[in-house]
């Protein structure tokens, strides 16, 4: 088992309970989508695996080892096998793509050689193979704010990928982009986690993605699991039920 959520609830300060005893346990090498209306507790859900936010009830193992209990050096390992792509992309703007690609080894650096930037001939070339992957090659020296939303996530992907995590969190993905470049993003991701066999959990708003490439779908509402089950097993009733007091 790699992740596995037991009865987690999470309470803002504010009073919100974004997260209400959710229990669900990852295999390695699954590909799982969350759904759920906005607001259900789809962010709040992925931000709590890597430790972004403090869970209020239950545990979240990673690995077997308690995420709630370790100190703030042994968080640091364990974020740095859970990978992030996020809605909003996280790039370095002002940075070339492949520099925005090796930043996903920032986490096994010195601070001093993360600073100055220092790279082995080794990292170069596998940031420069997994931007093959993402067929960005040739964008390696051009800055990150010169490309469209659709190259920016594919340099994500990238980023994330560098950082060789077991598990890979994808927060809406896809949400900013237009539904053709939203689909060769999704094969993209796709491929490149079935290929190095990480397992991977994507919050989507969009069903139909959802059922298109994941194996297991959860979904949330008002902070509950009101489903999790095979992509397969989502009927139009139940994408109906998910939804049905979409604010
Ligand atoms: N930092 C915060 N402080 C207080 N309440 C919050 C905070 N972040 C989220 N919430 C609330 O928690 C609930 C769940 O929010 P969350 O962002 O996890 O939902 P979501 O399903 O990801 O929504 P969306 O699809 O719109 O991104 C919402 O009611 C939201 O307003």
């Amino acid at each position: 088992m790699l992740l596995s959520i037991k009865n987690v609830s999470k309470k803002y300060n504010n009073g919100t309970n974004a997260l209400k005893n959710i229990s669900f346990d990852v295999e390695k090498g699954e590909f799982i989508s969350v759904i759920g209306p906005s607001g259900s507790g789809k962010s709040t859900l992925l931000r709590s695996i890597n430790k972004m936010i403090d869970i209020s009830q239950g545990s979240i193992l990673f690995e077997d080892k308690n995420i709630e209990s370790l100190k703030k050096t042994q968080i640091e390992l364990v974020r740095r096998e859970i990978g992030m792509i996020f809605q909003s992309y996280n790039l370095v703007e002002r940075l070339t793509v492949i520099e925005n690609v090796l930043h996903g080894r920032l986490g096994y650096k010195s601070i001093i050689a993360g600073i100055l930037g220092i790279y082995s001939e080794e990292e170069k070339k596998e940031a420069f193979s997994f931007l093959e992957r993402v067929n960005m090659t040739k964008y390696a020296y051009q800055k990150c704010s010169e490309l469209s939303g659709g190259q920016k996530q594919r340099v994500g992907i990238a980023r994330a990928i560098m950082q060789k995590p077991k598990l890979l969190l994808c927060d809406e993905p896809i949400a900013s982009l237009d539904p053709k470049t939203a689909e060769n993003i999704m094969d993209y991701l796709k491929k490149i986690v079935t290929e190095l066999k990480i397992t991977c959990i994507v919050n989507l708003h969009q069903v139909d993605i959802a059922k298109k490439y994941s194996d297991r779908i959860i979904a949330l509402n008002k902070g509950e699991k009101i489903f999790d089950d095979k992509a397969e097993k989502l009927t139009e009733k139940m994408v109906e039920f998910i939804y049905k007091d979409q604010e």
